[in-house]
């Protein structure tokens, strides 16, 4: 007989970390794993409360959750401020009420996926493209809870050889792109802009632009250094570092649960 999984195993300091929290269970797929992580989060949510919806195959598990709780009257009052459109249409289909920040600027909890977090809990974000109204949303969260599965978990963020996405202007995007590639030189990098529009065009996010993906070979280093150079290019809107924004990353794996709080979470 399989093992059962067992979501309720918590740990969540650092001794415990290194614990196996149960015997090894039977083999979950990475969309249940980011399942029990997302409904993990969704405990933190209680009536009464203005809710960032995030995006992703991981944060829509937790947008259903919350849509299945309001049906069954165990949580009223809700708003929600969906991060992308695509999250908007499946709250909607919900019948989650929403809004956004200009009506309600201070949000009490925001639950969203991450492409990538270290062990300071920095993030790159935005792999799913939605990664300037996320920023703009979780930053004005009063707490933001991470979603990930464990191979979520990296050493040092951006030098997994996967992208660390910038959003820019179409305007002449190639020279904006070409100018993040020369700035990132020292990096090893290549900067690639995002395909998957209509037609093999540019990838074209809810706010009308673009995406260079900017593939890395070595470690950042000094992220705040590279994040505010990045911000200083003329044509960037924002990239996908979330430095210091999370308060509780909640990460799904085979052995368990863990949950790891900003300040008591590193190494
Ligand atoms: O930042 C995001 C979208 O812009 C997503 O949260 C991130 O890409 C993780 O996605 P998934 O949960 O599908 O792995």
């Amino acid at each position: 007989m399989a093992l059962a999984y067992d979501p309720l195993f918590i740990t969540s300091d650092k001794s415990a970390m290194d614990v196996p929290s149960t015997p090894p269970p039977m083999m979950l797929t990475q969309d249940e794993l980011k399942r029990i992580a997302a409904h993990k989060a969704v405990d933190f949510v209680e009536s009464g409360m203005v809710l960032g919806l995030g995006t992703g195959s991981t944060a829509k598990h937790a947008v259903a959750r919350i849509g299945e709780l309001l049906r069954q009257g165990k949580l009223e009052n809700i708003v929600g401020i969906p991060t992308s459109k695509k999250t908007q249409e499946q709250a909607l289909s919900l019948g989650i009420p929403l809004s956004d920040l200009d009506a309600h600027p201070v949000i009490d909890l925001s639950i969203d996926g991450a492409d990538e977090v270290d062990p300071h809990l920095n993030l790159v974000k935005g792999r799913g493209g939605s990664l300037l109204r996320e920023k703009m949303i979780e930053g004005a969260s009063k707490k933001f809870v991470v979603i990930v599965d464990e191979s979520k978990m990296v050493k040092h963020i951006g030098g997994s050889k996967l992208a660390l996405p910038v959003e820019i202007v179409p305007f002449c995007c190639k020279f904006t792109a070409e100018k993040l590639r020369e700035l990132m030189e020292g990096y090893g990098c290549e900067a690639k802009l995002r395909l998957g529009g209509e037609k093999g065009k540019a990838f074209v996010t809810d706010n009308g632009n673009y995406i260079v993906d900017m593939y890395l070979e070595k470690d950042m280093g000094d992220l705040g250094a590279v994040s505010d150079a990045i911000l200083r290019l003329p044509g960037v809107v924002e990239h996908g570092m979330f430095l210091d924004m999370a308060s509780t990353v909640i990460v799904a794996g085979e052995l368990g649960v863990k949950i790891k709080n900003k300040h008591s979470s590193c190494c």
